[in-house]
């Protein structure tokens, strides 16, 4: 998808408007403080250059997966609905009635007043926090900015006109500026009402977050500084099934690892033991591994790996060959030969793009494997672009984050845009 002749924030004149940015700041919090602020210093530039050009700054984000509160309409969780599904019938009305009224109480933990506060910190001036998104005390906030000024609406899928894209809903959001900006890579792949609804009744630019993002992944799938390496690896084939298709169109290498790998060793007829697999993927597997066979592609399974007991952190745990999984053992990591195998692939790439550990790195002991192939992406000379999600998490945990040329900060929306799908939240946005 080629998104760079996309208008951004430098070609429409901001001084003295009203200007409208969606930023992507679902950021993760724990008891009311943030863990991580990669996403709001992540849209500071954005936001310094409408401060400085002195427009009104209007900024709205959403924040986790809220209940509509203003239609006084609280619905369960998914998880929470689920549990209550499953217990005895005469349990269901008082516990239903129970986590009702918890969620109504949770509401709280959704407000972006936290990161009002920490935006404010970081720019070194007020950030102004309205009560409401499109309410009386938002309109009335934004109807009095001065030039410069910054407010932060609260958390747009309070209303759930947000994530239904309702055209009045945004409407709403529209009538408060004159200019829309999308600074929200994170939430790129969702069309809700302030990520591309808006964009039907406003001038709509992107900002310098986005812009950055497509140009540093965009730059790698069109053009990329050979050899190009992809390396993938989490949970499961099912959630990389589009990227793994998408790239083996593009690349020179591809490295598959973590818990996906055991679909394709199962593929490749060996015993995996209770390692994880998706048995319906398997057929898929073999046709990757003919298609990159076919194409010439360098394609790099595990030789070996660490498995364990047991799925726990704990767990008795031993390294075997990739064909000597025994019965009754698990892989959680790949071995010292595979991790070797990889870091040399890695060491001579001019592009590497990373999605997914190698193992379950959560836990020290089957680490490594995650570890190895961050230190060699580092320590290489590649353009390096690291998506979201764990794989980020894992990089920055480790120390190597300086030493990656990208590290996107947007988990299912960098894999979207790596499958090589239209993301809503920039398609919306004006052409040069
Ligand atoms: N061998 C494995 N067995 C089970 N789970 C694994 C294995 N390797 C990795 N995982 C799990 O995969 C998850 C990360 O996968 P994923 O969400 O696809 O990554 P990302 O967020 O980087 O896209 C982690 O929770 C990790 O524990
Ligand atoms: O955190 C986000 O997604 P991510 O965890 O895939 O990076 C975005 O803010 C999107 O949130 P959503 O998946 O609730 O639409």
């Amino acid at each position: 998808m080629n998104y760079l002749n996309k208008k951004t924030v430098e070609d429409i004149d901001v001084a003295g408007k009203h200007v409208l940015v969606r930023c992507d700041f679902n950021v993760p919090m724990k008891d009311g403080v943030i863990t991580d602020t990669k996403r709001i210093v992540g849209a500071l530039p954005t936001i310094k250059y409408l401060v400085d050009h002195n427009a009104k700054v209007i900024l709205c984000s959403h924040m986790g997966r809220p209940h509509n509160i203003f239609n006084d309409v609280v619905k369960l969780d998914k998880k929470e609905k689920k549990k209550i599904d499953a217990m005895p019938e005469a349990e269901q009305a008082e516990a239903t009635a129970k986590a009702l009224e918890a969620a109504k109480g949770d509401v709280k933990k959704f407000s972006l007043a936290p990161v009002a506060a920490e935006l404010s910190k970081l720019l070194g001036k007020e950030v102004i926090m309205a009560k409401d998104v499109v309410g009386p005390d938002a309109k009335a906030k934004a109807a009095a900015l001065k030039d410069g000024e910054v407010l932060m609406l609260e958390n747009v899928r309070f209303h759930a006109e947000e994530t239904k894209n309702d055209p009045d809903f945004a409407k709403a959001l529209a009538s408060m500026a004159e200019i829309y900006v999308n600074d929200a890579f994170g939430t790129a792949h969702r069309a809700h009402a302030s990520t591309a609804g808006v964009a039907d009744y406003l001038p709509a630019v992107c900002g310098y977050l986005i812009q950055k993002e497509i140009s540093i992944m965009g730059g790698a799938l069109e053009n990329p500084k050979r050899p190009f390496v992809a390396i993938l690896g989490g949970a499961k084939v099912s959630d990389k099934i589009g990227v793994i298709n998408n790239l083996i169109e593009k690349v020179d290498t591809l490295i598959i690892g973590g818990g996906m790998a055991y679909t394709f060793f199962k593929a490749l007829g060996h015993e995996i033991g209770t390692s994880i697999c998706e048995d319906d993927k398997v057929e898929l597997a073999k046709e990757m591994m003919d298609k990159a066979k076919a194409k010439g592609i360098n394609f790099l399974i595990p030789v070996d790996n660490v498995v364990a007991t047991e799925y726990s952190a704990d767990s008795e745990w031993k390294i075997v060959d990739s064909d000597d999984i025994p019965e009754g053992w698990m892989g959680l990591d790949i071995g010292p030969k595979s991790r070797e195998l990889f870091a040399n692939a890695v060491k001579n790439a001019g592009t590497v793009v990373w999605n997914g550990p190698m193992g379950v790195s959560e836990w020290e002991n089957f680490a490594n494997g995650t570890i190895a192939v961050a230190k060699a992406v580092a320590d290489s000379n590649a353009i390096s672009i690291i998506g979201g999600g764990d794989s980020a998490a894992a990089v920055e945990k480790l120390g190597f984050a300086d030493k990656m040329t990208h590290i996107s900060t947007g988990g299912g929306a960098s894999l979207e845009f790596l499958e090589g799908l239209e993301l809503p939240g920039i398609a919306c946005l004006n052409e040069k």
